[in-house]
């Protein structure tokens, strides 16, 4: 069956005013308009991890009864967590990072009466099972085993169950766990997104191109090198010395050990890239892009971008005015170089995990799952991901019943 997009504005038209009570109305498959506490199947309340301030560790808090989640919109479903990823972003987003900008994309509807994020659930990876469908669902139905990479604008996965709009979800691939699957969504939405949409890389003209990834041992990165070698793409990696034998494994073809001296000295040794995705960022745009092919629209693609720490600290006009000057001017500075550089970014796509499902069914993709944590151990799993010097991602198992 084909995926059909839903417009959410249909819900403007047939918005509900609730006045002033508790309940809280549901659009449902059955064409229904329900309240949770007159829908008998379940409790209004459920399990989470959540945070009511920013903060280090100490901040995320276990509890019983964070809200349930609820179906607003007509392509919105409700998914009950099996496993969530966790992501670097995870660690930023608790102490803050964001914060301003993810506040004007919220929905008004997800938020507390005080208009406040809090509390907030963490978690942008999701596998597990469809538990209810709005009513203009039908590419999915209940009991479905889902995917999902979930925009750092809505509440996350490390709860027992979270709403997300349809098109943001995916059948989950038949051949991998809940476990694994939980680790490979946002990482994979994010290297689809940099690589396919911004670095104009696809399965029919990637062959013979040269890619460098700069930081291959990561989410990214171990989720990157698949994808493009499995569309026929030369793939070389920079990452520590003791991940050589992980990227290798996951068919890196060169790799250079960003720890043994000047990376960049080995790298200019090479034959120049025609893509270079940058996961590392910093140092790393002052000489990456003269390892491109000049004049032949050769691209440098960095994930460490200044947008959301701008808009942070300057606002949003300021900090939109002043990502459009760097960015505007970084890309002039290097075209008349005759090569291009972009921001690359996490977009949320349940059509592009459709794709990615097809090629770990295949035995394209595999899950790189460095370390799994039980619901309890939340904590845990932050610390883990905060250490940095990942080789591949950190996964929390939520419930292992359907
Ligand atoms: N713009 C966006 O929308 C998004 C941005 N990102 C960003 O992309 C980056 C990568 O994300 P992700 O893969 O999930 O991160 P991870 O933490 O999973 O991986 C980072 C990897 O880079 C390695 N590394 C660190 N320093 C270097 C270096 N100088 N050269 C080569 N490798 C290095 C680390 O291992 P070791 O230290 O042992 O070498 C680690 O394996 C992060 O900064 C993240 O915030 C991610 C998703 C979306």
């Amino acid at each position: 069956m084909f995926r059909k997009v839903v417009c959410a504005r249909w819900f403007s038209l047939h918005k509900l005013s609730w006045a002033g009570g508790s309940l809280k109305p549901a659009l449902v498959k059955d064409g229904s308009l329900r309240t949770l506490s007159t829908s008998a199947r379940r409790s209004t309340v459920m399990q989470a991890w959540v945070i009511d301030k920013y903060g280090n560790n100490s901040v995320l808090r276990y509890t019983k009864n964070a809200s349930f989640p609820i179906i607003h919109y007509p392509n919105e479903v409700i998914v009950k967590v099996n496993a969530a990823g966790l992501n670097p972003l995870d660690i930023n987003m608790r102490g803050g990072y964001g914060a301003a900008t993810l506040a004007m994309k919220r929905d008004p509807l997800s938020i507390n009466k005080a208009g406040s994020e809090f509390p907030l659930i963490l978690g942008r990876d999701v596998s597990g099972v469809i538990m209810e469908c709005g009513l203009d669902v039908s590419y999915f139905k209940p009991g479905d085993e889902v995917w999902a990479a979930i925009p750092p604008w809505k509440q996350g996965s490390l709860a027992e169950f979270v709403v997300l709009s349809a098109n943001e979800v995916s059948h989950k691939p038949k051949s991998l766990s809940h476990v694994d699957a939980a680790s490979l969504p946002y990482v994979a939405a994010t290297a689809w997104s940099a690589l396919v949409n911004t670095g104009g890389l696809n399965k029919d003209n990637s062959a013979k191109k040269r890619v460098l990834i700069l930081g291959g041992s990561g989410g990214v990165g171990t989720f990157a090198i698949q994808m493009l070698k499995s569309w026929g793409a030369h793939v070389t990696v920079t990452c520590s010395q003791n991940a050589e034998h992980l990227v290798r494994g996951l068919g890196a073809d060169d790799v250079v050990d960003y720890t043994a001296g000047p990376v960049e000295r080995k790298l200019h040794t090479l034959e120049k890239f025609d893509v270079i995705l940058d996961n590392i960022g910093g140092e790393t745009e002052h000489w990456a892009l003269s390892l491109l092919k000049p004049w032949c629209g050769a691209k440098y693609v960095t994930l460490v971008t200044p947008f959301l720490r701008n808009t942070d600290q300057l606002g949003l006009a300021d900090g939109m005015m002043q990502t459009a000057v760097t960015v505007a001017t970084k890309a002039l500075k290097h075209i008349t170089k005759g090569v291009h550089y972009r921001w690359g970014f996490f977009a949320p796509s349940g059509p592009a995990l459709d794709d990615v499902s097809e090629m770990v069914d295949a035995g394209k993709i595999r899950a790189v799952v460095e370390e799994q944590f039980s619901f309890a151990q939340v904590p845990k799993a932050f610390e883990k991901v905060e250490k940095g010097h990942a080789r591949g991602k950190i996964v929390v198992t939520v419930t292992t019943d359907n």
